[in-house]
């Protein structure tokens, strides 16, 4: 996505997030790592315990003493000495065990409100988004943004725990070596800075490839969704291998692009487990010498015990380094890509909260004036309407024809403000629609669309969606009155019938109907029907356009029209052509125009011998002037 221009938090996303998200659980975050943290130290006497029972009770080599406990707590005589370590064992794996759960749960609440927050205000600011923004994506890379990219958050998340953790034992450990034999825990020291340096080799090479495996994830989740979606038409076009071929390609960039991140790790982690196994024969070989008196005097002795206690901490001194330097790097990198993307959805300026329009439309009698509106698509070279000026009065029903591609939707899609004219007033009841917020005007609008789309869930979900409390009579009512009742109440379930995805259960027009009831049960003070019957034969038609006109004492109605008859009867009949009104009237009068519209009629009814030689031009030309 290309949206970075329109953040205001290109600098620090990442940062972003965690401070407007995390930090409301802030008390959470800070008790849950104090409470891992804190388990490091219990987590570390085992080894000092080993090391000290060693000297004392196997070797008999040194007294036994234990740093920071008095000497009159511990026993004297062997047996005691055994039945004490035992106990100071299993209260130090008990507490450690109790305190990494407590602080495991604490951290795991607060990550998974954050996350949670992260993605509902996501989805929210991105259905605010306008139509455009939509038109310029890929539901696929949108898709991926509320999932891969919050999953990664999470990782990002767990890894950071996991890190502190890691940090903390590193700490813990050193502190009691350096209780134990200073000089050889400075030795010993000395391998986080190398262990940094190779980290830092690290991070500097991966980042770029993140951004790269994080592109082409977004194109592998598009691809795969447009093939899936589109399954009908990829197999009536036998296009499958075709399809097949397209994924390959996306994931064999997809495979290349992470194979480069992976051999980056591979030979981070081969180098930085070698160093940690010389470090590991190195603090045995230094402390074998310190052991046996082969050093010069400054050089502190050193027991056998204590060694093995080096041995133990150097384990998980160097261990968790380095994952915590993997797992933190690679989730961090991942996180910051990803958190770009998700800024770039939940900082830009939405639709719905843009400041000019927040009065509210109030409808009395359902006028509607568009005054010489135009408009033209992003990247269109030339307006994709202009001109168009006409009234359509309170009940009415109007409707629009004209050639494909001839700007009809458009004019629908700027009443709804999907988009907004680059020239010109649409005004309901005298208000400037863009003068109210799009919620409350949208609110008294009923869409039904070319292709309308049905939502997973029974038919009465379906044209009760929306509307809150509705009732089963309501529902039945407005089915009714979309010529649907009939077909629903055959089907197996009734209203309690799975429509399948997008619908794909039911016919083109039973959708259709439906629709239409979804759109009736608003109430709505205007309808607009963007070729809502153009899937359904005569009669259903016939029934559905009696029950529109019956709703069309209270509402106006915007219809838009190929089959001419759907719109014979309308009060008022508008011809479009090339985005600008060419004529307008009813349908008896257009027909003694003679112009454009007649000659759509002549088409319609069967008269081509009568068409017009500029229309019978046009055709030849290949223009779509009829479907
Ligand atoms: N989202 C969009 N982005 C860019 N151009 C668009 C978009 N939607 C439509 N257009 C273009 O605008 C022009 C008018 O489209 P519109 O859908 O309004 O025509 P129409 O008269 O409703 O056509 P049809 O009868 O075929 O549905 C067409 O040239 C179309 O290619």
């Amino acid at each position: 996505m290309t949206d970075s221009e329109t953040t205001p938090v290109d600098g620090d996303p990442l940062g972003h997030l965690i401070r407007r998200y995390a930090r409301p659980h802030s008390r959470r975050f800070v008790l849950g790592g104090a409470g891992m943290g804190l388990s490091q130290i219990p987590g570390r006497v085992p080894a000092l315990l080993v090391g000290v029972a060693l000297d004392a009770i196997f070797l008999e080599r040194e007294r036994y003493s234990l740093p920071l406990v008095p000497q009159s707590l511990i026993p004297e005589e062997q047996a005691g000495q055994v039945v004490f370590t035992i106990t100071l064992l299993a209260v130090a794996f008990a507490a450690e065990a109790v305190l990494s759960w407590l602080g495991g749960r604490i951290s795991g609440t607060a990550t998974y409100r954050t996350l949670h927050d992260v993605r509902v205000d996501t989805f929210d600011a991105l259905v605010g988004h306008e139509m455009g923004y939509f038109d310029d994506r890929q539901t696929g890379d949108l898709m991926s943004v509320l999932n891969n990219d919050v999953g990664n958050l999470r990782k990002f998340g767990d890894a950071s725990f996991r890190g502190l953790r890691f940090l903390l034992q590193v700490v813990v450990s050193f502190a009691f070596m350096a209780l134990l034999h200073w000089q050889l825990a400075i030795l010993l020291a000395l391998m986080p800075l190398v262990l940094a340096g190779l980290s830092y080799w690290y991070a500097v090479r991966v980042e770029p490839r993140y951004d790269a495996v994080r592109e082409t994830i977004g194109t592998v989740n598009s691809r795969l969704e447009d093939s899936i979606d589109g399954i009908t038409t990829v197999k009536a076009f036998t296009s499958e291998d075709d399809e097949r071929d397209a994924i390959r390609d996306v994931s064999a960039r997809y495979r290349d692009d992470k194979w480069a991140v992976i051999r980056l790790r591979l030979a981070y982690n081969l180098s930085t487990w070698l160093l940690a196994s010389l470090v590991f024969i190195g603090v045995f070989a230094a402390g074998a010498l310190v052991v046996m008196g082969d050093v010069p005097a400054f050089v502190e002795p050193l027991s056998a015990g204590t060694l093995v206690t080096f041995l133990f901490y150097g384990k998980s001194f160097y261990a968790p380094i380095r994952q915590l330097m993997l797992e933190v790097l690679d989730s961090y990198e991942n996180a910051l890509a990803s958190s770009k993307r998700i800024v770039a959805v939940l900082e830009r300026t939405n639709e719905l909260d843009t400041g000019d329009e927040d009065g509210e439309l109030s409808v009395r009698e359902a006028r509607l004036d568009y005054e010489d509106v135009a408009f033209a698509y992003d990247g269109a070279e030339e307006a994709t309407v202009e001109d168009v000026d006409f009234t359509a009065d309170p009940g009415d029903l109007v409707g629009i024809v004209g050639p494909t591609g001839a700007g009809k939707s458009t004019i629908v899609k700027l009443l709804f403000r999907f988009y907004d004219p680059s020239d010109g007033t649409v005004r309901i009841d005298g208000t400037d629609i863009a003068t109210v917020s799009r919620r409350s005007l949208r609110r008294h609008l009923g869409y039904v669309s070319q292709d309308p789309f049905l939502f997973y869930g029974t038919v009465r979900e379906n044209v009760a969606y929306a509307v809150a409390d509705a009732d089963h009579e309501d529902v039945v009512a407005a089915a009714k009155q979309a010529g649907a009742h009939e077909f629903v109440t055959d089907l197996a379930e009734g209203y309690d019938t799975h429509v399948g995805e997008r619908g794909g259960r039911l016919s083109g027009g039973q959708r259709q109907r439906i629709a239409i009831a979804r759109a009736i049960m608003r109430e709505p003070d205007v309808l607009v029907l963007d070729e809502a019957t153009s899937h359904v034969d005569n009669e259903t038609e016939r029934q559905i356009q009696a029950s529109v006109d019956a709703l069309g004492a209270e509402q106006t109605t915007i219809a838009i029209a190929h089959r001419l008859s759907t719109v014979r009867d309308a009060d008022q009949i508008i011809v479009l052509d090339d985005g600008r009104i060419r004529e307008a009237g009813t349908h008896d009068e257009l027909v003694a125009e003679d112009g454009l519209y007649a000659d759509l009629w002549r088409v319609q009814v069967g008269e081509t011998d009568a068409l017009s030689d500029s229309f019978l031009d046009r055709v030849s030309e290949g223009e779509e002037v009829v479907r």
